[in-house]
């Protein structure tokens, strides 16, 4: 630790106990004073005098300070209890920092100290100091802008933002507009048309994926219309947007909230929309010969995916399970879709999907400034040059980030970066249910599940999907060539008979949880994205795919 100037440094009590209390620009510490008169017994040194140590909390991670009169906080944030004065009078006068304590894996809670001053002039001395120092942290947000889906995941929504959050932020003093969304797309609508975005410093979103989804749309549709820019032109160069968007888990699968956080869990999410942590996010842009559909964050999935989600909404009262059923269901109609798929490959740089440099929260590599990013120096000869692939696949499925969630903690792509630029294509071919199961469970343990022969991955920054029943004439003459010519027949019979039993079938997309029906689709992974791991600073463009 850099020596930091001191800014105050006092003699004060914690718990009974006197400390040594510095404050600096950067730390908080307090150490207990130990009597060097004290025989040092192995007890002391060991023992009791070394668990009192030392503390220090960054700065940074000081949640708020205030003086503590005669009711004070208890340890339960937002509770307040009587707490016994002093009778001999000399510690009447205290402040209480709450500061995040670090937990495992990956967790934060809300931790508090109370320091006692010999003199009421100490004591405001050292709330001022502090207030100082916090009122410098100037990416902290004030004022929040929360909406809150009531119907995501386990429909817990609404309370865990009352019973969790709240508190949180009214204790760091910031204010919030909440709005209940009455119905989907409320949230989108509203941010799109309605709300009055110079009040507030980020958006906060309460719910699942969907609801992320809903939010970053709503906020990038308005930049766009305040700048007079036209969204669905696929030409045109987006305006960035400044607000910042939050997450606050209370969906199914949470998993943008997860990969980015490394745990979904209401506390730890308030705890860092405090401190005002951003994380940058890749969006992909998603077309359908020049017309815009939709941005991804997360996951794009055609086949498995698409058919699980499809099946998944007609259980939306199960909550989160419905996943599973719909899962387990899939799996055993074991469809499996025909297409091509044309992409552009990741510049070598940026490392592939199958290094072992996986992401988790605090990940190196998405810590990097964008310019930094490159794992690897690598002159890359075909990073221009487009690829396709056609064949039969259960899953084509494209990850933007690693999609990390509690169903898979290393996600479905676990080397896949935050903000690089790129997403990782990952092709299933069509293979036995015992070989697709396989793949399926090394999702869940430490297995590699890009390791079958019928699975192939790519880092790509663009990628085209037509399913077979879209192809042109003249792609499908191409793809013909190499049949034969009654294969070519048959073919075009069943395409004038969609409705016979051989006409291929189809599946649509999963688009981060929301169904996108449309089979072929281009998608295009824009460059840096300042979508934060809780509060993103907004920033957006989106572009055709060029051949
Ligand atoms: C045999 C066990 C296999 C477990 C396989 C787990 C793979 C999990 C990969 C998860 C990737 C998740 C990507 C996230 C997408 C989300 O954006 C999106 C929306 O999230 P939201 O609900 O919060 O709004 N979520 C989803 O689309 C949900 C996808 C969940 C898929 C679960 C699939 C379960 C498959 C179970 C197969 C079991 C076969 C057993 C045969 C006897
Ligand atoms: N009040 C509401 N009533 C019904 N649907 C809503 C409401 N608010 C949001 N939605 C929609 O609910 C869907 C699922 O939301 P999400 O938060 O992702 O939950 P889950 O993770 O359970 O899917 C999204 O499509 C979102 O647009
Ligand atoms: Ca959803």
């Amino acid at each position: 630790m850099e020596k930091q100037p001191r800014l105050l440094c006092s003699q004060l009590s914690v718990g009974g106990r006197v400390c040594d209390v510095t404050l600096s620009s950067s730390f908080l510490s307090w150490r207990e004073v130990v009597d060097s008169s004290k025989k040092r017994t192995a007890a002391n040194v060991y023992g009791p005098l070394k668990a009192a140590g030392s503390h220090c909390v960054p700065v940074c991670e000081i949640i708020a300070i205030q003086e503590t009169e005669e009711d004070c906080p208890s340890t339960n944030v937002g509770k307040w209890q009587k707490v016994p004065q002093n009778p001999a009078g000399s510690n009447q006068h205290a402040f209480t920092v709450s500061y995040v304590e670090r937990t495992l894996k990956h967790r934060w809670r809300c931790s508090e100290v109370t320091l006692h001053c010999p003199d009421r002039k100490l004591c405001l001395q050292w709330v001022q100091a502090i207030r100082e120092q916090l009122a410098l942290l100037t990416i902290r947000p004030k004022r929040l802008l929360v909406y809150i889906n009531p119907h995501g995941g386990k429909q817990r929504g609404k309370r865990i933002y009352e019973q969790k959050v709240a508190p949180i932020f009214s204790r760091a003093s910031i204010t919030t507009d909440v709005i209940v969304t009455e119905r989907a797309n409320h949230a989108r609508d509203h941010l799109k048309t309605e709300a009055d975005l110079k009040k507030y410093d980020g958006v906060v979103c309460v719910g699942g994926d969907g609801m992320f989804s809903e939010i970053m749309h709503g906020l990038i549709s308005r930049t766009q219309c305040d700048s007079g820019v036209d969204q669905s032109c696929a030409d045109e160069t987006l305006i960035p947007c400044g607000l910042r968007i939050g997450i606050i888990p209370a969906g199914s699968t949470d998993c943008i909230c997860y990969a980015t956080v490394g745990c979904n869990d209401p506390v730890t999410s308030a705890l860092h929309i405090v401190v005002g942590d951003s994380q940058p996010l890749d969006v992909c842009s998603v077309h359908q010969n020049n017309a815009f559909l939709r941005y991804s964050v997360s996951l794009l999935g055609y086949g498995f995916y698409g058919d699980v989600l499809m099946d998944s909404e007609r259980k939306r009262w199960m909550g989160p399970a419905r996943y599973d059923i719909s899962g387990v269901k899939t799996f055993l109609s074991h469809r499996y879709y025909e297409g091509t798929i044309s992409f552009l490959p990741a510049d070598g740089s940026v490392g592939t999907p199958r290094d072992k440099i996986q992401c988790r929260s605090g990940c190196n590599i998405c810590q990097l400034p964008s310019a930094d990013k490159a794992v690897y120096k690598v002159e890359d000869k075909n990073k221009d040059v487009w690829q396709v692939i056609r064949g039969k696949f259960l899953a084509i499925n494209a990850a933007c980030m690693s999609c990390a969630c509690p169903r898979s903690p290393k996600g479905l792509s676990p080397s896949a970066h935050l903000a690089d630029g790129t997403a990782d294509l990952i092709l299933v071919r069509k293979c036995s249910r015992l070989d697709f199961l396989r793949h399926l469970l090394r999702h869940t343990n430490k297995n590699d599940q890009f390791d079958h022969p019928f699975v192939e991955v790519y880092r790509v920054r663009q990628f085209r999907f037509t399913p077979r029943y879209q192809e042109t004439d003249s792609e499908l003459d191409l793809r013909e060539a190499e049949g034969s010519s009654s294969k070519h027949f048959f073919t075009q019979i069943c395409r004038e008979h969609q409705a016979c039993s051989c006409a291929p079938t189809h599946s649509s997309w999963n688009c981060d949880g929301e169904i996108l029906p449309h089979g072929a689709i281009q998608v295009s992974v824009q460059g840096e994205q300042k979508w934060s791991k809780n509060i993103p600073m907004g920033n957006s463009s989106s572009e055709v795919v060029q051949s």
